[in-house]
């Protein structure tokens, strides 16, 4: 069996990676309303956060604020001690480096195959597309992707087209990408959302079991309570673009938490 894929940590990494001041977002010019009202959030290294709240509470688009794959209206983020507003494109594309990303929708390239897909996700740091194709990718990426992939549980399906998977496979290739950038911090929205219960437990025990035994920060979204509660550390929670919960999970019980769905939008 092939070990863990190591983050580097570097040594001067800050105890706290995360830090959100009074963040506001509109989607359109100033006078429109805000989605984030003031979002204000500090997380340590190596905690699991589950973000919660309704449909529209303003989740996804807080976790796309962070790396500024959203602008901010107003507000300031730091990720891994980076001032990230005042970043320009060069320093934005190596702090999106050190961060992986798992979404609700797997976003794999559906025409190349698993292994292909998983040693895409070196890209930050071995440059050139062409060296992610899994054909003429460099021996020690393949062998990288192949522990990836074994991570997962899918090495067996290493050569198979990405559009030949089922969801629960297709998100295992997406942690196992995810896991090949050698992340810092993981970003997830909504990362099981998409799959039946049984395999949506699976893969989020695997993800976030991955996430705990190598330290890599974790900034989930969830409409599980269990599921915040079984993999966060801490529990934030939205709603109307606002902070109104903010608890370490030991501290919760999931009845704690109905009040966040109040209003009648909850799915
Ligand atoms: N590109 C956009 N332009 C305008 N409004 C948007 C845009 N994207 C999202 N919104 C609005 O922002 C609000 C927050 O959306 P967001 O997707 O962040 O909510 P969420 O908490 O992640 O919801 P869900 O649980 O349904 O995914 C919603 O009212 C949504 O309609």
């Amino acid at each position: 069996m092939p070990g863990p894929v190591v983050t580097e940590v570097p040594a001067d990494r800050p105890a706290t990676v995360c830090a959100v001041d009074r963040l506001v977002l509109r989607f359109g010019g100033r006078g429109s309303p805000a989605i984030l009202k003031g979002v204000s959030l500090v997380i340590a290294d190596g905690e699991a956060v589950a973000v919660l709240g309704s449909n529209g509470a303003g989740k996804s688009t807080l976790l796309r604020c962070l790396p500024r794959l959203l602008e901010p209206s107003e507000g300031s983020v730091s990720l891994l001690g980076e001032d990230v507003m005042s970043l320009r494109r060069a320093g934005l594309r190596r702090l999106r480096s050190r961060i992986g990303f798992v979404f609700q929708r797997h976003n794999l390239s559906t025409r190349l195959s698993v292994l292909s897909n998983v040693i895409h996700g070196a890209h930050g740091r071995a440059g050139a597309l062409r060296a992610c194709h899994q054909a003429l990718a460099p021996q020690e990426l393949r062998e990288e992707a192949m522990d990836c992939l074994a991570q997962v549980s899918l090495t067996d399906l290493a050569g198979r087209r990405a559009d030949q998977l089922s969801g629960g496979q297709s998100q295992r290739v997406a942690i196992a990408r995810a896991l090949m950038q050698r992340p810092e911090i993981m970003i997830a929205d909504e990362p099981v959302a998409s799959l039946d219960p049984s395999s949506a437990e699976e893969v989020m025990d695997l993800f976030a079991r991955l996430m705990r035994e190598r330290g890599i920060t974790l900034i989930f979204t969830s409409h599980h309570l269990k599921h915040a509660l079984a993999y966060g550390d801490r529990v934030v929670a939205l709603k109307a673009g606002l902070v109104v919960e903010d608890k370490p999970t030991a501290r919760l019980r999931e009845q704690d938490l109905d009040w966040i769905y109040d209003s009648n939008d909850r799915t």
